[in-house]
């Protein structure tokens, strides 16, 4: 059996364990290391020692590699980066980015349970993360608060620990759940398995981070479990620990968090619009369009739908006319560092480029990137 030490090198000197491990669970157990030629910190997963001990070990491990290297084609700022996989000995560790920063159960047990405008902001991260790995035709079927971390003073959530993520190809599961979030036809190897399977887990994570301090009073650290409710529970309704919660928010808690997949809310992103959340996306671009007066919809079309040159002009034809100039005249330096700056910047892709002594732009070089 292998459990790393503090202050142990390896991989041959390449990482030195720092300190108690981050954490460990069920199967796995995560370090925290550094490179010492580098000077950077990394997290690198194991199995631990109880699967170290099962007679299929060698089994298990290679499917733990295997789900590490799904992972690792995956790019998104809010999923934690894989690295590498690594050999020490007998065992196989994961080199991911490490987070310096606590996770949401650890973050809401000592803050206390969190704003709407708060809760919402990291729902909505980890649900542009889930509609990404949906997208890719997988499911990670073990979102809650613990495999959410947040980047410290960052206001930012990666979510973690892919060890239950499958392709939705694969019909046939493993039973592997956290109760109070996962929903119930993960009670069955056999389940009607979805994106609505994580809607689920998604929407009762929400329901945690709005009532944590009500259900503390009820002596519940988590949502009422699937199967108890399926047999006689009752789930109550977030505005009954939260009497502040907005009615919206309270009503796509409970769709998300339907009993019987079939009345559940189906995608991420129809649970992101219950919320509110993909009109305010909306919302603030109509803002952005009246902010100076100018008008970026054809711009913001253009990005979409990657036509660089017509986006190119059209940015050009934007600029000339916020402040006034004739179509062909171009930008001395002095006039574009006076540029209203509010405009720049909701042109995020705007890239500014400095040739032949003239000033043009071109967004294709920075999107290409
Ligand atoms: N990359 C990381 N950076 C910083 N902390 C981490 C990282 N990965 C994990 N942790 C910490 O360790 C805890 C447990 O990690 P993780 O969820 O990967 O394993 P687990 O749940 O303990 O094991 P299992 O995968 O068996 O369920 C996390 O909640 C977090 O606090």
């Amino acid at each position: 059996m292998i459990i790393w030490q503090p202050g142990q090198p390896i991989n041959n000197d390449r990482f030195i364990i720092q300190g108690k491990p981050l954490g460990s669970g069920g199967f796995g157990i995560t370090y925290k290391a550094l490179e010492p030629k580098t000077g950077k910190l990394y997290a690198i997963k194991t199995l631990n020692s109880t699967m170290q001990l099962r007679e299929d070990f060698a089994e298990q491990q290679v499917k733990f590699i295997n789900e590490a290297l799904t992972i690792k084609g995956f790019d998104h700022t809010h999923i934690l980066k894989v690295y590498e996989v690594i050999q020490e000995g007998q065992l196989f560790g994961v080199v991911t980015e490490y987070i310096d920063g606590e996770n949401l159960f650890k973050y809401v047990q000592n803050k206390g349970q969190l704003s709407e405008a708060e809760a919402l902001l990291y729902i909505d991260q980890i649900g542009k993360a889930l509609e990404y790995i949906h997208e890719k035709g997988h499911l990670h079927r073990d979102i809650k608060p613990q495999n959410i971390l947040l980047r410290e003073n960052k206001q930012e959530a990666v979510l973690i620990d892919f060890g239950s993520t499958r392709s939705m190809a694969n019909k046939s599961m493993t039973i592997s759940l956290t109760e109070g979030y996962a929903p119930i036809e993960q009670y069955w190897d056999k389940g009607n398995f979805g994106p609505h399977t994580d809607v689920y887990a998604l929407a009762a994570t929400l329901y945690y981070l709005l009532t944590a301090d009500g259900l503390k009073q009820d002596s519940k650290s988590t949502p009422v479990p699937a199967y108890k409710r399926k047999q006689f529970d009752l789930l109550a309704k977030p505005k009954f620990y939260n009497q502040s919660l907005s009615q919206r928010v309270n009503d796509a808690i409970l769709q998300g968090m339907e009993l019987e997949p079939e009345n559940r809310t189906p995608t991420v992103l129809k649970f992101r619009e219950n919320l509110g959340l993909v009109n305010i996306e909306n919302e603030q671009e109509i803002q952005l369009k009246s902010e100076v007066g100018m008008d970026y919809t054809k711009l913001r079309d253009l990005l979409a739908a990657r036509n660089w040159k017509q986006a190119d002009k059209e940015t050009y034809e934007v600029m000339i006319k916020a402040v006034g100039k004739k179509s062909g005249d171009w930008f001395t330096s002095n006039e574009l560092l006076n540029f209203p700056c509010q405009d720049l910047r909701t042109i995020d892709q705007l890239w500014v480029e400095y040739s032949e002594g003239r000033f043009g732009f071109s967004v294709q070089n920075v999107l290409n990137t």
